[in-house]
């Protein structure tokens, strides 16, 4: 029998978008938590069962602007903790700088290259993550220089990258909102979960 595919999103309603449009004999969803720490911890769990083939980090993200636009949506090619490492008064040093492991982990090349023939209007490119969702112009600016592949910033794909520690893994978001700025109201979460759940109707293509 084939193995299911493991959906892992933050909050109930990215659950909800994801389990819409996915087939639900071939894909289980579970939200584990905001933030990379309970994404880890959940989807560290949850694979522990042995009952999964693949998992997929997906949810809703800003979009870095000019590069994923709000209600597009977006495949990881790598998931990077841009948060981890050091401040310095020269600026910021990387968990690979610093010699402690890496902070870069790439999508399963072949489950990367399958979502991306499915899904052949998404955008393909680094996300990033952070526990902190970015808020002012400055730090957009300094995201989008310091990562100029990346499209998108969300809170979770680097944990559940390291949880899956050499299972097939790869990132699918929707863009709710540009990143920059923070302006709270202007999220648009219905146009983003519809996205999500058309999206997910590839996944078990994309898998399969
Ligand atoms: O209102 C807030 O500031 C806020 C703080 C934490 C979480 C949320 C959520 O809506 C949880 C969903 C999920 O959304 C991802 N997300 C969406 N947009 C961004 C962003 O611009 N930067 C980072 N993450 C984003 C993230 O993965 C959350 O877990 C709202």
């Amino acid at each position: 029998m084939t193995l299911p595919l493991l959906v892992v999103t933050a909050v109930a309603a990215e659950a909800e978008a994801v389990r819409a449009g996915a087939d639900p004999g071939h894909v289980v969803v579970e939200p584990v938590g905001v933030g990379p720490a309970a994404a880890a911890a959940g989807t560290a769990r949850l694979l522990a069962t042995g009952r999964y083939r693949a998992v997929i980090s997906a949810g809703i993200a800003g979009g870095f602007v000019g590069r994923a636009a709000v209600g597009s949506v977006v495949i990881g090619v790598r998931s990077i903790a841009a948060d981890l490492g050091a401040e310095t008064p020269d600026g910021f040093l990387t968990v690979d700088e610093l010699g402690f492991g890496s902070g870069v982990i790439p999508g399963d090349p072949a489950l990367v290259k399958s979502l991306t023939e499915a899904l052949p209007t998404a955008v393909p490119g680094d996300v990033v993550t952070l526990s902190t969702v970015t808020g002012t112009a400055a730090t957009a600016e300094r995201l989008a220089r310091s990562y100029p592949q990346a499209v998108a910033e969300a809170m979770e794909g680097y944990g559940v990258a390291v949880a899956a520690h050499g299972l097939p893994f790869a990132e699918l978001r929707s863009i709710s909102n540009p990143i920059g700025p923070r302006d709270r109201a202007q999220w648009r979460l219905k146009e983003a979960f519809a996205a999500l759940s058309t999206a997910s109707a590839a996944l078990w293509i994309a898998c399969g």
